[in-house]
């Protein structure tokens, strides 16, 4: 028996980046961030529930909202401003999140 793919979303303004490689990195809080390093996960897009490929999971580390800088954002693809804003919006109370690394399939 082959066991169904664990599923992820992303902003359907995040797929390019993924798909090119460009953004290597999400951060999550606890709820989002039940992966094993070496696992292959379904991801699609929040808006629609599209697939758009397959991520191998390569680390899952706990990031303390403080601690996110310049490298993360490196990896997100994005300035480090603009990915404070994003995850203060997706997370606002949350202040101990976790850093899931990945790789395209
Ligand atoms: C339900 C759902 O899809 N949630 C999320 C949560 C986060 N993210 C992105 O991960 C990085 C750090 O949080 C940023 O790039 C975020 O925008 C996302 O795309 N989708």
């Amino acid at each position: 028996m082959t066991r169904p793919l664990k599923q992820m979303t992303f902003y359907h303004r995040f797929e390019k980046d993924i798909l090119s490689g460009a953004k290597t990195i999400t951060i999550r809080n606890h709820a989002e961030a039940d992966f094993l390093p070496g696992e292959i996960v379904s991801v699609s897009t929040f808006e629609t529930g599209r697939w758009f490929c397959n991520i191998q999971i390569l680390s899952v580390t706990p990031l303390e909202v403080d601690d996110i800088d310049e490298r993360h954002a490196l990896q997100e693809n994005m300035p480090l401003d603009e990915l404070l804003a994003v995850i203060s919006r997706i997370y606002p109370d949350e202040k101990s999140l976790y850093m899931i690394c990945f790789k395209l399939c």
